[in-house]
């Protein structure tokens, strides 16, 4: 850490305890959470309360992280909102005396034995991001220790040489160590091991599964009641060209302007039954001819490397947190539990924001509100003595922004689950074509978010891209099921039979549109059209 200075800045707050031992300091603890951390952590990128009123802030836990005489501090917060619920936080602090390492994230002035400094979020100092991967790196093999450092197979002996902020729109904070390795911390804090940081470890040290980021390494903390609460999460750094949203956007962008380009009459086209599984050899020619082969290749390899993370996960016997399991009455009643409620909520957040919307989204807006006993009826319609597939761990918030392109493969990211369930949800086992649905839904959306920028742009009409962009989808998931069917019937993974696998996709394509009504609605309203077309379409299959 920067050198020491003695002030005589007498405005800010003093404390006569060294900063090891700052945090025991009940006065300091006190004015820090209430007087500066209320303020400070509204304005954070990373802050998930922003739509609820923050009642006052309390600290859960704190912990050192620390190597020889280095000290910084692990705080968990608990930051308690008016309606009546509360969320931790993870926010590591250092105490700097130079003002060169205080520029950015400053949380307090503050005066610790006579030294003036500041207080800052300790992941902007190199020097801790550099002790964090050293003990990572260090670790003993079964640490038993409160503040536990794991180092994964995949990380070979290296020094350290830089490190960076990733620097991407993100919910966590990444930094990138010596170009190769991301160390995630994560922010949302939850009394449970993190599902990243559990399905990441799994998969890539247990199983082998090569299309996610190798699992390199991890903080976590064993908390006062015992629980692992996870901090950190390592993993190698996959040189890729982008995530596959920002791809397929891209190439149904080509997709669309072939039509007019090529002059192809969409009455015209041959059309695919939903759901049916279809070879790649058996794509009719004229949606070769307008859509091109390299679509349908690369949607077979991420049906492919989609399979191959089903099966690593469905593949063990020993660890109960992944062991298979069947259907049975319990997931039933848990399962409509959480959709009745979603939808009930969905319901609510749509009635309370018709006056907001207008055209398309108000006219498909009423459709779903007029249609919510068809739409109960469908949730209410599962019986699990009928499914006889496996319920696995599975990916939970699939989706084309979770997964790179690399080199014309593709990896798999983000195995923290869908952000609105609690930790608990997000580890019981569901069936492995819920991902399928939710990469689906993806499709889906990147066929409609094409239609809706650049409709104007393109010389077909509205009419005849909706007809065309629902006629090139049934033919992508065709393939889609063929490949990732194949492919998982040949390693036993019981995903049911033919009408099994028809009713999940289609009850858990529902259940996902109406996760993304909500997730749209608050998050970006102009895009909510895109999960009400795909409930509609969902809703007048029959
Ligand atoms: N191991 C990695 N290698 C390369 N890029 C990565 C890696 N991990 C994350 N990224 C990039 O950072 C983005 C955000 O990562 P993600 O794990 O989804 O963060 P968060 O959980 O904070 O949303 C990803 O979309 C990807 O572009
Ligand atoms: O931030 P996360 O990756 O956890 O996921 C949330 O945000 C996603 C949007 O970034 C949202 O995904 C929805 O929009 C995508 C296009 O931006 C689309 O590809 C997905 O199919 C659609 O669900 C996701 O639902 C939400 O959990």
């Amino acid at each position: 850490m920067a050198k020491a200075e003695t002030s005589k800045n007498k405005s800010i707050p003093r404390f006569n305890v060294p900063w090891e031992q700052l945090m025991d300091d009940e006065g300091f603890v006190k004015m820090f959470l209430s007087e500066v951390l209320e303020e400070y952590i509204q304005k954070q990128r990373w802050y998930g309360g922003k739509s609820s009123k923050l009642k006052y802030i309390e600290l859960t836990e704190y912990f050192r992280i620390q190597q020889n005489e280095e000290v910084y501090y692990g705080l968990i917060l608990e930051v308690n909102f008016q309606e009546a619920f509360y969320q931790h936080y993870f926010l590591p602090i250092a105490f700097v005396t130079d003002e060169d390492f205080a520029k950015k994230d400053r949380i307090l002035s503050v005066n610790v034995q006579g030294t003036d400094g500041v207080l800052i979020d300790a992941i902007n100092l190199e020097a801790f991001r550099r002790l964090v991967f050293e003990r990572i790196l260090s670790s003993e093999p079964n640490d038993t220790t409160r503040v536990q450092y794991h180092r994964g197979d995949a990380l070979k002996e290296t020094a350290y040489q830089s490190s960076r902020f990733m620097g991407m729109e993100q919910s966590n904070t990444s930094v990138i160590i010596n170009d190769k390795c991301v160390i995630k911390f994560f922010r949302r804090i939850y009394a449970n091991k993190n599902p990243d940081y559990e399905m990441s470890r799994f998969l890539s040290n247990r199983k082998g599964f090569k299309n996610t980021p190798a699992y390199q390494g991890s903080l976590n903390i064993i908390d006062s009641d015992n629980f692992i609460i996870t901090i950190a999460l390592m993993q190698e750094l996959v040189p890729n060209q982008g995530d596959a949203w920002e791809y397929m956007l891209e190439k149904m962008l080509k997709v669309f302007s072939n039509l007019s380009l090529r002059g192809i009459k969409v009455d015209r086209l041959p059309n695919h039954e939903l759901f049916l599984r279809l070879p790649l050899r058996k794509v009719p020619h004229e949606i070769i001819d307008w859509a091109g082969l390299s679509i349908f290749q690369e949607i077979e390899q991420m049906a492919k490397r989609t399979a191959e993370m089903h099966i690593a996960l469905g593949s063990e016997f020993e660890e109960t947190a992944f062991e298979p399991q069947h259907f049975n009455m319990d997931y039933e009643v848990w399962l409509k539990n959480r959709v009745f409620y979603q939808f009930q909520n969905r319901l609510n957040t749509v009635e309370n924001n018709l006056h907001k919307l207008d055209g398309k989204t108000l006219e498909l807006a009423k459709q779903f509100l007029d249609g919510k006993n068809e739409i109960r009826k469908r949730f209410q319609d599962y019986d699990w003595t009928k499914l006889k597939g496996e319920r696995i761990r599975i990916h939970g918030d699939y989706h084309l922004g979770q997964i790179l392109v690399k080199d014309g493969d593709f990896i798999i990211l983000d195995f923290e689950g869908e952000p609105e369930s609690t930790i608990r949800d997000r580890q019981v086992k569901q069936p492995p074509l819920k991902d399928v649905a939710g990469l689906f839904r993806s499709f889906h959306y990147a066929i409609y978010a094409t239609i809706f920028n650049h409709g104007s742009e393109l010389d077909s009409t509205h009419e005849d891209l909706v007809t065309a962009g629902e006629i090139l989808y049934r033919y992508l998931i065709g393939v889609f099921l063929q490949k990732y069917t194949e492919l998982i019937q040949a390693a036993n993974l019981n995903i049911g039979y033919n009408q099994e696998r028809v009713f999940m996709l289609k009850y858990s394509m529902l259940e996902k549109a109406v996760y993304e009504l909500g997730y749209e609605m608050n998050a970006r309203p102009l895009w909510a059209v895109i999960p009400l077309e795909g409930i509609a379409s969902i809703m007048n299959q029959e």
